[in-house]
């Protein structure tokens, strides 16, 4: 479990974050959505500690996060951000960087973390790109390594800001079906910042819905409220595609 508890956080003295109280549940898939410039990015930054708030703290299983030690952390929770910097290296090898939290100056990569690598691999769909520099990549093949990258990783928490960002409807599906699994399977707690709200009710447990910096709702996708303050931000009414099986949902413009 993650919690944000009475977090504030302000850019150049602009406040944007207020007192916030946030959970993310262990071993759900939790969506943040939101319009453009809502404080969706920084939510998700201030609960992995790429930001630290101004005020307030973030737990992760009841210890601040701050208090980890790098590598220790970065055992239990990975990121994938938007704008990810491009390592000059073939896929294989920047899957297999996604390890070095096991790594020290005595212990280098060993069976486990190849193992671990060709896993992340081949579930991306990126074991054919596996001789291809990071720079050759279409942006949905490097968006899959990327995730690739993450999965080697292996944490209990994986948090993603837009992952679906360059993919086609299709390869978009593939990765939701992909995380559902690892959740699913695994035990993984997911929270990740999505546009496509279709995606977001979909695949997700929980939707953490935020508008100027603050959240407006947040509860399971299943709720009416929930689906009510959605309708009333974006102008859309959802549906479900049958009302006895209230999991697949679409949206209609009001
Ligand atoms: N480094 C920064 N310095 C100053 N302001 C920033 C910075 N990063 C974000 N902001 C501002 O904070 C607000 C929230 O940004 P954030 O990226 O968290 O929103 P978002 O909901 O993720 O947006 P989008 O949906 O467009 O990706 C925006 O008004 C943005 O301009």
């Amino acid at each position: 479990m993650i919690q944000l508890k009475n977090v504030t956080y302000s850019y150049n003295h602009q406040p944007l974050i207020q007192d916030m109280d946030v959970t993310f549940e262990k071993g759900k898939v939790t969506a943040i959505i939101g319009p453009n410039g809502c404080g969706k990015s920084t939510l998700l930054k201030l609960a992995c500690r790429l930001l630290r708030p101004q005020k307030g703290n973030v737990f992760l299983e009841d210890q601040e996060i701050g208090t980890f030690k790098g590598r220790t952390f970065a055992r239990k929770v990975s990121v994938l951000l938007q704008n990810n910097p491009i390592p000059d290296m073939t896929v294989e090898r920047a899957v297999l960087s996604g390890r070095y939290p096991y790594q020290s100056p005595f212990k280098t990569y060993g069976q486990e973390d190849r193992t671990i690598t060709e896993y992340a691999m081949k579930v991306t769909g990126c074991h054919s790109l596996r001789y291809k520099n990071m720079h050759q990549l279409s942006g949905g093949e490097r968006q899959r390594a990327f995730l690739a990258m993450r999965l080697a990783q292996d944490t209990p928490v994986i948090f993603l800001d837009e992952p679906t960002t360059y993919l086609d409807i299709n390869v978009s599906y593939e990765m939701m079906e992909l995380l559902r699994e690892q959740n699913q399977k695994l035990g993984k707690t997911i929270v990740m910042v999505l546009h496509d709200m279709t995606l977001a009710l979909n695949y997700a447990d929980y939707i953490i819905l935020m508008e100027n910096g603050k959240i407006k709702a947040c509860n399971s996708v299943l709720d009416d409220e929930l689906h009510h303050c959605i309708g009333e931000i974006f102008h859309v009414k959802i549906q479900s595609f049958s009302e006895t099986d209230r999991s697949q949902f679409y949206f209609v413009k009001r």
